[in-house]
């Protein structure tokens, strides 16, 4: 029997099917943060238990931890937030789980770090309660968000019971215009097929577009499936992904490193292997495209224009009019950060665009890098300089404006454009309006003050 690439590692992580008809999955690696994990963590050691393999359990403060640089890292942005994150430290510390602190120099965004660190790796099973653990099966894991409850199960016996999701696969062939990026492809799909697309799938993206893609840009294309409506994302392992992670902390060892890809090769879907869903893409008519509404599916290329047949209450959140073009609008805030585009490569093309120039004025510009790792190599690279130079605050490694954790955000009513994965009503705060975008649309539009595309797009 033909089988796809997700089939494949289903199978070996199979313990048993249940009477149910759902499966018994092995879990390899469990991944906290101190927003849900702490309650998972802390309900587990409740009930007299510990994690069964408190070495395959990981752990990060991002989503609470004050960006601001200099404030001070046990400083939460919530108001009441820090028992968060205080609560983790202990909890993680008699669970014996493997934490990674906020002044760790591997502190992050979990899906930056998980990849970083080579935590994600193909073929294995990884669970996080996070929507966006997607992401990282950018890798070749088969990695999906969670709840908390689910968490506390993946500690305590190492499985978690499923039923198995129906599969999708995108093809995307042809190649990226130039300045056009995975997040104006992520963009793209999603408002073709809307944001219930993706019907609860497992999507497999495939095809000359994405096999040309660097990692950075997987995770990217990945991380988006969630706002999609799929189960999760998975890109079959390739060259790109072993050398990706040769050399990473918890990556095989040269000792087994021969073994472990000889095992990851085998993880591709065969030539016949079935699909319940079939999407195809043509890369080359992408553009660079960004959000006008409060879903992810509201979207346009620039240059268009709003819809005729657009949301009302979505435009009237947003402040914007039918037949509006998505280009130039005036904006009050830049933010560039978030698990989807916040990595190294992710702020060359924003410095790229800003280097020599000056955010306009009365604008708010914020950089937030994904991990404590990418804020390094940028600043090694003096990237934190052009930032700063043109005007943007540059913070300490975390999700940042990504979220409203109901402390510091922008002015109620700011319109900002944000490399981010979420436009929600309140998403940024009350009132803010979020355009998303690239970074290299982010950092066009701070230098513009108003919604526009690099040059070379222009
Ligand atoms: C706080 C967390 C549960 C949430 C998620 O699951 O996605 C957050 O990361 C988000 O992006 O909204
Ligand atoms: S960066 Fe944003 S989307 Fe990503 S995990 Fe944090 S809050 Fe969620």
């Amino acid at each position: 029997m033909t089988k796809t690439v997700f089939d494949k590692l289903w199978d070996a992580h199979r313990v048993k099917t249940l009477p149910t008809g759902e499966d018994l999955i092995a879990i390899d690696r469990v991944f906290l943060h101190e927003r849900t994990g702490s309650v998972a963590l802390e309900s587990l050691l409740e009930s007299g238990r510990k994690p069964l393999a408190p070495k395959r359990v990981f752990c990060t403060m991002d989503h609470i931890v004050s960006t601001q640089a200099g404030r001070g890292r046990n400083d939460a942005r919530t108001p009441g937030g820090g028992v968060f994150i205080t609560a983790t430290r202990s909890a993680a510390k008699k669970a014996g789980i493997n934490l990674i602190d906020i002044d760790s120099p591997e502190q992050g965004i979990v899906h930056v770090i998980s990849p970083e660190l080579g935590i994600a790796q193909p073929g294995l099973t990884l669970v996080c309660p996070d929507s966006h653990t997607c992401s990282q099966g950018a890798l070749g894991a088969l990695a999906w968000g969670i709840g908390s409850t689910d968490a506390e199960h993946a500690m305590a016996t190492g499985t978690l019971r499923l039923q198995k999701p129906p599969q999708m696969r995108i093809q995307i062939n042809g190649k990226l215009p130039i300045g056009v990026t995975a997040k104006d492809l992520a963009l793209h799909i999603i408002a073709l097929e809307g944001a219930a697309g993706a019907k609860r799938c497992a999507i497999e993206y495939c095809g000359e577009t994405v096999k040309a893609l660097p990692i950075e840009a997987r995770l990217t294309l990945c991380n988006m499936a969630v706002e999609f409506a799929a189960f999760t994302a998975i890109i079959a392992p390739d060259e790109t992904t072993f050398d990706y992670l040769k050399d990473k902390r918890f990556s095989p060892d040269e000792k087994n490193w021969q073994e472990a890809q000889a095992y990851w090769e085998t993880l591709k879907s065969d030539v016949d292997a079935d699909f319940d869903f079939e999407i195809e893409i043509n890369a080359e008519e992408v553009r660079p495209t960004v959000t006008w509404g409060t879903s992810p599916s509201q979207s346009g290329a620039l240059g268009t224009i709003i819809p005729e047949d657009a949301d009302e209450k979505a435009l009237s959140y947003m402040g914007l009019k039918k037949g509006q073009s998505v280009e130039n609008i005036e904006i009050g805030g830049a933010f560039i950060g978030s698990c989807t585009n916040a990595r190294l490569s992710d702020l060359r093309a924003a410095a790229d665009i800003i280097k020599g120039n000056k955010v306009a004025s009365g604008i708010r510009a914020i950089c937030v890098p994904g991990s404590t790792a990418v804020r390094r190599a940028a600043e090694n690279e003096g990237l934190d300089k052009v930032f700063k130079d043109a005007g943007f605050e540059w913070g300490e490694a975390g999700c940042a404006f990504c979220f409203y954790a109901g402390g510091e955000t922008f002015k109620p009513g700011t319109r900002v454009i944000s490399s981010t994965n979420r436009n929600f009503e309140g998403r940024q705060g009350p009132g803010v309006r979020t355009h998303l975008a690239s970074p290299a649309v982010v950092a066009a539009s701070a230098i513009a003050g108003r919604i526009t595309a690099p040059e070379t797009q222009t």
